[in-house]
This record gives structure tokens, C-alpha cells and sequence, in this order.
């Protein structure tokens, strides 16, 4: 059996003596596409920022990340991409983006050249229309949501075979989130992987096949999309599906109205 993608044992995460993550076991298979749902403060971009290998000062971390069969520290293959919640913090403001992208594309070996034209790719991939207007450009000049697209260019310049998408999609409007869900679909061709954050169950619905469900810094609920979307289990599971269909009601009517949605959004 091949090794999974990405192999988290006993993730703990902790802050001065505070448990904020307790510990996590879970693993992705190479090509899945799994959404990483949760109240907000319930350690879903904690868990993605030890997954990329970048959580903040102050932050301790316990237990085991592996990826693949497992490769060397520092190799660039021992941590997955992370396309933030924040994309400012994520961005370099005194670098245009076209030299930003260029950066993981030259260490993978692209010539110059090379680099600027599958950068200009990358970003139309994103949903940046007429890309090469936008390479020269800083951060200052940009959107929210522009540059929300440039970050995940760059996660996908990064080419590691698993992504962590924090809230990818928040700032964007529904054109453009669907670009970015097609896109964030088309990166697990080829056997990549994806951990998908976001409050969005309509969205997790149409690009996942499993669920991870966070409270409180606990996994309380794991199950492929359509059986959690059909039958969720854990209280806040049920009023996370409840909310999405536009339904708190318990009752064979409401469990219908889920079982429609889950239809719905599954299709
Ligand atoms: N740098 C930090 N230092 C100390 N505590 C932190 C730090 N970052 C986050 N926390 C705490 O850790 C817990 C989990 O935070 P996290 O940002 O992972 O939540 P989240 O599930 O991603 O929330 P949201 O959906 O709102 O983004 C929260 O209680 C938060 O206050």
C-alpha cells in the first residue's frame, strides 16, 4: 500500500502551558482532497501553520508530521505549501509579485524567462485575468481578493505534493471563488494533496470527499463528505449542516431538508 501524502500522529500544540491543539492523528492520501472544517478558534490555522512548517513565535508543537514516505529536513518536500487566511502577512510589499513567484520556480529549475512565463500561468490558473499587467505590480496595488489570488499562485509555484488552503476563498466574489475551487481541483491531479479550510460547507461539499470537523482543539468528527452531510453526528457537525440547508429543524422534515442539500451540494 502506498504511503499516505501527508501523515499527522499526536499533534499538540500548546502556548504558554494553554492547550490550544490537543493531540491530532490523521492522514491524507496522495491525490485527496479533504476539508478541515471548525468553529472559528477552534485551531484549524494553528493546525495548518505546523503543517507548513511556519507556526508563530510562542507556539510549541508536539507529536509527528510526515510527508510521503518521509523525506529529509530542509529538503522543501517536508512541509506542505500554505495559502493563508491573511494574504498581506503572506506577501513581501517592497517585491514586485512577478519576482516573488519567480523565487520557488528558479530554485526548481526554471530559467529566467521560463519563470516569468509560467508565473504569468500561475496567476491566470488563480483567476488573475491578463496576468502579465499584474507581475510587475506590488502588494500596495492590489485588492484583497487580487491578492488573495496572487498567494495561491504562489502556493502552486511552491509544487509540493500536499497544500494547506486556509480560507482561500473568504474574500472573493462567487465568480472568482469558483475559479479558485476549480483551480484548487485541478491542483490534486496528478496525485497532489489538499487540506481545505473554510467555513464554507456549500464549498467543501463541491471539492471535498472527507471531513475533518474541529472543536475546541479536537477532532470530534471525521467522515467522507456526503455521509457527514447526510448524517452528522457530533452537535456542532449537525449545526454546521443545519445552517448550511437553512434548517435547525431536527425533525424528519429537517433531516429530508439536509438529506437535499447534501444531494445538492455533493453533485
Ligand atoms: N500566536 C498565538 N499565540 C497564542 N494563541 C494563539 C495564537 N494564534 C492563535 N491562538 C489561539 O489558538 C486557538 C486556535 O486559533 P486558530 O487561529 O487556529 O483558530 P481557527 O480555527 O483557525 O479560527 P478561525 O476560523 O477564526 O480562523 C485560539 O484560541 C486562538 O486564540
Amino acid at each position: 500500500m502506498p504511503a499516505p501524502a501527508l501523515s499527522v500522529t499526536d499533534l499538540a500544540l500548546s502556548s504558554g502551558g494553554r492547550q490550544l491543539v490537543h493531540p491530532l492523528t490523521f492522514s491524507l492520501a496522495a491525490g485527496e482532497r479533504v476539508a478541515l472544517l471548525g468553529a472559528s478558534g477552534s485551531g484549524k490555522s494553528l493546525t495548518a501553520a505546523a503543517l507548513a512548517g511556519s507556526l508563530p513565535e510562542g507556539i510549541s508543537a508536539g507529536g509527528t508530521i510526515t510527508f510521503g514516505a518521509g523525506s529529509g529536513a530542509g529538503s522543501g518536500k517536508d512541509r506542505a505549501a500554505l495559502i493563508r487566511q491573511d494574504p498581506a502577512t503572506a506577501l513581501n510589499p517592497l517585491v514586485p509579485i512577478g519576482r516573488q513567484l519567480a523565487i520557488p520556480l528558479r530554485s526548481a529549475g526554471y530559467s529566467r524567462p521560463d519563470a516569468k512565463a509560467e508565473a504569468a500561468r500561475l496567476l491566470a490558473r488563480a483567476g488573475i485575468g491578463e496576468p502579465a499587467l499584474f507581475l510587475p505590480r506590488y502588494t500596495g496595488q492590489l485588492s484583497g481578493g487580487q491578492l488573495q489570488r496572487v498567494c495561491i499562485a504562489l502556493a502552486l509555484a511552491c509544487g509540493t505534493p500536499v497544500l494547506v488552503a486556509d480560507e482561500p476563498t473568504t474574500a472573493l466574489d462567487a465568480v472568482t471563488q469558483n475559479t479558485v475551487l476549480e483551480t484548487l481541483r485541478m491542483w490534486s491531479t496528478g496525485g497532489r494533496s489538499l487540506l481545505f479550510i473554510t467555513h464554507d460547507l456549500a464549498a467543501a461539499a463541491s471539492l471535498c470527499t472527507r471531513a475533518l470537523v474541529m472543536e475546541a482543539g479536537r477532532i470530534v468528527e471525521q467522515a467522507p463528505m456526503a455521509d457527514l452531510l447526510r448524517n452528522p453526528l457530533h452537535p456542532y457537525t449537525v449545526r454546521l449542516v443545519q445552517a448550511a440547508s437553512g434548517s435547525a429543524d431536527s425533525s424528519a422534515e429537517g433531516a429530508a431538508a439536509r438529506s437535499a442539500t447534501a444531494t445538492a451540494v455533493a453533485a
